[in-house]
């Protein structure tokens, strides 16, 4: 006892205790920088000995435009945490995200569960995953999909109203004049529209996001004195509140928890709340009238065991999936087009030559394929990387070995923004998609058709691999069709976009700044 008491009185004593302090914060640092398994990769030092700087750029934002100025300066393979690297060579896709299935999502998914349960999207467990995405997968399947862009099928019919309304919007600016509030938001159209498609294909009943406001819009067509009311999809505030927790998802799941309930707490208020009560509304009311002969997204799901509530999640989850993304990626190509009148005359000889049996697909047109790649590369729905976990067996890449247990990730922003491949990454340029791969004799240019290659192999806006996105031929359906539509009405003839270029804030799902995308007539 008397030792024990003099020993800890020599600990304590006023002189030991600096040297214990800097010890104790020394050793892992020390550690970190020089004996961890990852301490041969470059990286920047504050990064490279604490979690807290990746915290911090992921919470601001930031992410992949600070990952891409260190890419610039370390090289293709970066160290951003103790135990996170960054990848933004191309060449290393296949191996992460496909071969043998690609390696395992981390642990971060876990902080994407809905309402504490696992999603399709968040589970880490194959078994699980694979139960509830086979049971859905036959309804993405391209046939089944194209269908529904055909007359009579949902997502024409959604696309004929989301181009009326458009329409309407139009024709209301111009009465207006230049001092009416002639501002259309194409990105809150975008994501009515997308709501709709995935309710209307996945759960045989629309959730209504184009109709939420008709009556107002009726009254503002027969009156255009009449003040425009807040039009906005009533699902957005729990859209965008998804989306902000994107901020806290590197964290370990216990503070993503805490901070979720602080923030929750802080920050609800009454929209988002009746948001919450709406979808739920909804969902509950999908699922319970579901039918032992449907065939649907719930009915498929409940079909192979899943519980009702569990069922009620999922498909909470695909709507906020389906239309927070399809919505940002189609709001970026309408963009994009009315900022390049040349693209949208393109575009419009192309269907006049090519699409005038309507029931022609338009994803056979080439100048629209490039189109609408250009969009995806340049849209940013997931700014950051899609991580994973190295695993047993280790991974070398770009000369350097990746232990087992290390998170890695590639971000699409960050590959999609490559100037080696894509010279003047931030223009949009449908052409690039098209250069001849022939030489001027004739022959296969080597050198182009190897680029070409290159930059097919790096455009993942749905990712890659066996978690690749399940619904990206529904979602590249309706950005064709939508395209398609609008182009063939006329209604972005004149317009312009109020903001020149769109501001992302970079979390797992990007937010665009100010949650709109106006446009006006001129
Ligand atoms: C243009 C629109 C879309 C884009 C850009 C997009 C993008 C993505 C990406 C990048 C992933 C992979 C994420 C990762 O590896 O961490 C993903 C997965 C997923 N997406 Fe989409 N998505 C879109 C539309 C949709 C729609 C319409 C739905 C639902 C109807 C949907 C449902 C899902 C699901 C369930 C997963 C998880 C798949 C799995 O892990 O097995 N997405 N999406």
């Amino acid at each position: 006892m008397g030792l024990i008491q003099t020993l800890l009185g020599t600990l304590t004593s006023t002189s030991f205790l600096p040297i214990l302090i800097a010890t104790l914060i020394l050793t892992p640092v020390i550690y970190r920088l020089y004996l961890h398994p990852l301490a041969h990769l470059p990286g920047p030092l504050l990064y490279c000995f604490s979690s807290l700087p990746l915290y911090t750029i992921c919470y601001l934002g930031i992410e992949s435009r600070t990952l891409s100025y260190y890419h610039s300066k370390y090289g293709k393979v970066l160290r951003i945490a103790p135990n996170h690297v960054s990848i933004s060579d191309g060449s290393a896709i296949h191996t992460i995200y496909v071969a043998s299935g690609g390696f395992m999502k981390d642990a971060r998914y876990h902080n994407f569960n809905l309402e504490g349960t696992a999603t399709i999207f968040s589970s880490t467990d194959p078994a699980y995953r694979d139960a509830r995405a086979k049971a859905v997968l036959p309804m993405f399947a391209s046939g089944r999909v194209r269908g529904s862009g055909d007359e009579g099928g949902v997502m024409k019919q959604c696309i004929d109203e989301f181009i009326l309304q458009f329409k309407a919007e139009k024709e209301m600016a111009w009465k207006a004049g230049p001092k009416g509030d002639a501002n259309v938001d194409i990105l809150d159209l975008s994501a009515k529209l997308s709501l709709d498609v995935v309710t209307g294909y996945l759960f045989n009943r629309r959730f209504g996001g184009l109709n939420e406001h008709a009556e107002d819009l009726k009254k503002r067509e027969q009156d255009s004195n009449k003040e425009k009311k807040s039009s906005k999809l009533s699902l957005n505030p729990f859209i965008f509140t998804v989306v902000a927790f994107g901020r806290f998802s590197l964290f370990p799941n216990w503070l993503f928890k805490l901070c979720y309930r602080t923030s929750i707490r802080l920050n609800a208020d009454e929209k988002l709340f009746a948001s919450l009560v709406k979808i739920g509304t909804f969902v509950n009311g999908v699922v319970d009238d579901v039918k032992p002969k449907d065939d649907t997204y719930p009915s498929r799901l409940l079909a192979v065991g899943i519980s009702k509530e569990e069922t009620i999640k999922q498909c909470k989850a695909v709507m906020f999936a389906g239309t927070d993304s399809t919505s940002v990626k189609l709001a970026t190509i309408i963009f994009h087009i009315i900022q390049n009148p040349n693209v949208l005359q393109r575009l419009k000889q192309e269907i006049t030559e090519l699409g005038q049996d309507p029931a022609t697909d338009p994803q056979t047109f080439p100048y629209m394929r490039a189109v609408i790649r250009e969009g995806l590369r340049l849209g940013v729905a997931n700014s950051t990387r899609l991580t994973r976990v190295v695993p047993p067996s280790g991974f070398e890449v770009n000369g350097y070995y990746i232990p087992a247990g290390v998170v890695i990730g590639i971000s699409p922003w960050m590959v999609h923004h490559n100037p080696e491949l894509f010279p003047e990454p931030f223009k949009f340029r449908p052409e690039r998609w098209m250069e001849d791969k022939k030489g001027t004799n004739g022959e296969v240019d080597l050198e182009t058709d190897k680029r070409r290659k290159e930059m097919e192999r790096d455009l993942i806006p749905f990712g890659t691999g066996s978690r690749a996105c399940i619904a990206r031929n529904l979602a590249t359906h309706q950005l064709f069709m939508t395209v398609r539509a609008l182009v063939e009405s006329d209604v972005l003839v004149g317009a312009k976009t109020v903001k020149k270029r769109i501001e992302i804030i970079e979390w797992f799902n990007a937010e665009i700044k100010g949650h709109e995308l106006e446009i006006q007539w001129t």
